[in-house]
């Protein structure tokens, strides 16, 4: 399991993206079928001044330009500078205003000059990933109508059903590899959103693009506007989804059924990323394609991975052996689709590690949602929590309902992570408790997003629960100073750092469905990716400077994993045969090689 980590730590990894990608070909020819000021409009071929004489003469192009020729790093030094200096004017201002003006002026670029974009957004992912993905993506869906300016992605809504095998042809790429699709009900922490949460598909393949390096050419956001239950969408004049109540039951099912084998039947191989679904549709629609389509669910899956991750980190910083974990005590607060995903992942893969029965690990989790502590006694229980409902004779001092604040003083955890969706649940009072926790670093993951919605800021953390604890949000925080030249260090919890290597993997293994088995590698992958140094100074995941190269190495695990399976049928002209006598080594590299970088290829014509 640690192999991938020395190959991760002793190689590419400390090297900066840029270095990364300088040895990078001479880029082959793009071949285009418009001319003209057409060119110019089309964001994927425009290079605005970028465009040499010789090319502005054979594609039409000739006195649409101001005469210079500005170089690719000049374009994107010149856009830097501006981002800066928006930067610079919006200082003091809140931050809903400053980051919604560096939200528009990146997607400003995004809808005139593709290549730029995506450059930019590479090399800068660290300051620009809070703008286009996590949480300002949150404010965007927020306020989808008033920024709506060029649609992305493709609409389908419960007006199209028996229309959608054709409306998928509408689409203009020729080849789609990545699809990531929502229906709106559950975003973030936000709830219903409806057809504004388009949002957030956009966000998460822009992350493929950065992270995994999958060419934009090739992914597709889509909404399936099947309506909203939120009323103030539904009155507002300027919504610009369906007016009218969600769908359910089998309707809704025919729906979602229609689109599948719509993007089936064009794209065998397309893979669908189900996201912020709410719960019930997010188990079922799982349950009811994953053997038949290579999809998959982030907000359960992904999710899970990254969580397993963080808990396996935590057991290594108390300096303990992982089969230690069999005594960690971990409380999830939420009981929806992340936090029940994340305790059926947690159980059996820690089993598995640590040699435990499923049982003995279960014991120790706790779970809570909106009516708390959830026991045997609880009326009505949700099926998909039933299995980790507690009887009351096995958790003295509790009662059925019991609350955050009680749990924790009376078991004294050493997990403390919370799905819940629920903006500063983990309180002064609960943090302090935390001092009480039977772990010499206890761990609390604030994992729900955005912001706003996280169980607690890293700062109230740090101060209310000591130094001493190991900290994941799922929204970036700063590192807390915790005086005397200390760090209390701040874990992005995201499951940005799993799904572009899943998809990435699963993509390049040509793989027809994508297993527990997949998924386990990948968060393994993960989990061992950090050295024992760094997990000693509370840091459990890599910076995201690092996305392409831990994306790389997950991608490698998750194809991996998908030859020891035989599931693995190739990708373009690398077949089965060759990936299964890929070294680890040679598969990373492999991944690395496949993956896009934003250059200007040369434009050649055709009718
Ligand atoms: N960090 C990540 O990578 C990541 C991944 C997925 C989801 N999330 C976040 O997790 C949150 C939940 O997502 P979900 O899909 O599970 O939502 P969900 O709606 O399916 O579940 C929410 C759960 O929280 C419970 N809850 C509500 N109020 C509560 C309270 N006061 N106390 C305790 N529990 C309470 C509900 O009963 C429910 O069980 C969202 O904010 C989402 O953004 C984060
Ligand atoms: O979108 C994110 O940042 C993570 C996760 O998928 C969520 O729903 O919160
Ligand atoms: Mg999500």
């Amino acid at each position: 399991m640690w192999r991938v980590a020395r190959f991760a730590a002793s190689n590419l990894r400390r090297s900066s993206q840029r270095r990364l990608f300088s040895t990078a070909a001479i880029p082959g020819p793009c071949i285009v079928h418009k001319r003209g000021a057409d060119i110019l409009h089309d964001p994927w071929f425009n290079k605005d001044t970028g465009f040499p004489l010789t090319e502005r003469d054979r594609l039409g192009l000739r006195g649409l330009l101001p005469p210079r020729v500005i170089s690719f790093e000049q374009q994107y030094d010149r856009f830097m500078e501006s981002y800066r200096s928006l930067e610079k004017n919006t200082k003091g201002q809140p931050y809903g205003v400053v980051s919604l003006a560096k939200w528009r002026i990146l997607n400003r670029l995004h809808d005139r000059n593709e290549t730029l974009y995506y450059r930019v957004l590479i090399d800068n992912i660290k300051d620009f990933a809070p703008i286009i993905y996590t949480p300002t993506v949150g404010l965007v869906c927020q306020n989808y109508s008033g920024l709506f300016r060029r649609p992305r992605g493709m609409y389908f809504s419960a007006r199209d059903k028996g229309e959608m095998m054709s409306m998928i042809y509408n689409w203009p790429g020729q080849q789609v590899d990545m699809i990531v699709l929502t229906d709106g009900s559950r975003i973030l922490g936000l709830g219903d959103l409806g057809v504004q949460g388009i949002g957030i598909p956009i966000g998460k393949l822009d992350m493929y693009v950065a992270a995994a390096g999958i060419n934009p050419q090739r992914i597709l956001p889509v909404m399936l506007d099947i309506g909203t239950n939120n009323q103030k969408l539904l009155e507002d004049p300027l919504y610009l989804g369906l007016r009218q109540p969600r769908l359910e039951g089998e309707e809704y099912l025919s729906i979602v059924d229609e689109f599948m084998e719509a993007v089936h039947s064009r794209w065998p191989k397309a893979i669908v990323q189900f996201e912020d679904f709410q719960m019930k549709w997010a188990f079922e629609t799982l349950q009811r394609y994953r053997k038949r389509f290579c999809m998959f669910n982030d907000d359960i899956q992904g999710t899970a991975g990254v969580a397993l991750a963080g808990l396996l980190g935590t057991v290594r910083a108390q300096g303990q052996p992982l089969s230690d974990f069999v005594n960690q005590k971990i409380v999830v607060v939420g009981a929806g689709s992340a936090g029940l995903g994340v305790l059926n992942m947690a159980i059996q893969a820690l089993s598995r590690i640590s040699g435990n029965n499923e049982m003995a690990v279960k014991n120790h989790c706790y779970l809570l949602d909106k009516d708390g502590l959830v026991t045997k006694e609880r009326k009505n229980i949700d099926p998909a929590a039933a299995p980790f409902a507690k009887d009351l004779k096995d958790v003295e001092g509790l009662r059925e309902g019991a609350s955050v604040l009680e749990v924790v003083k009376t078991l004294k955890p050493h997990v403390l992570l919370g799905l819940s969706g629920v903006g500063g649940i983990f309180n002064e009072e609960v943090l302090k408790a935390m001092r009480e926790s039977d772990s010499p670093k206890p761990a609390i993951f604030a994992m729900s997003n955005p912001t706003m919605n996280a169980e607690c800021t890293a700062a109230d953390a740090f101060k209310h629960a000591g130094p001493n604890i190991v900290f994941g949000s799922g929204s970036p925080f700063e590192n807390v100073d915790l005086g005397n030249g200390k760090v209390g260090h701040v874990n992005q919890a995201n499951n940005m750092y799993l799904f572009p290597g899943i998809g990435l993997g699963t993509l390049l293994s040509g793989a027809r469905i994508i297993t527990d088995g997949m998924l386990q590698a990948a968060a393994e992958c993960l989990a061992s990716y950090m050295t024992d140094e760094e997990i000693q100074k509370g840091i459990l995941y890599p910076s995201i400077d690092c996305i392409r190269h831990i994306t790389a190495n997950v991608g490698a695990a998750v194809l991996r994993a998908a030859v020891v399976e035989d599931l693995a049928e190739g990708h373009c002209d690398v077949g089965p045969r060759e990936l299964k006598h890929m070294s680890e080594e040679e598969t990373v590299a492999y991944v690395m090689q496949n993956m896009w970088f934003p250059i200007y290829s040369p434009l050649v014509h055709e009718k």
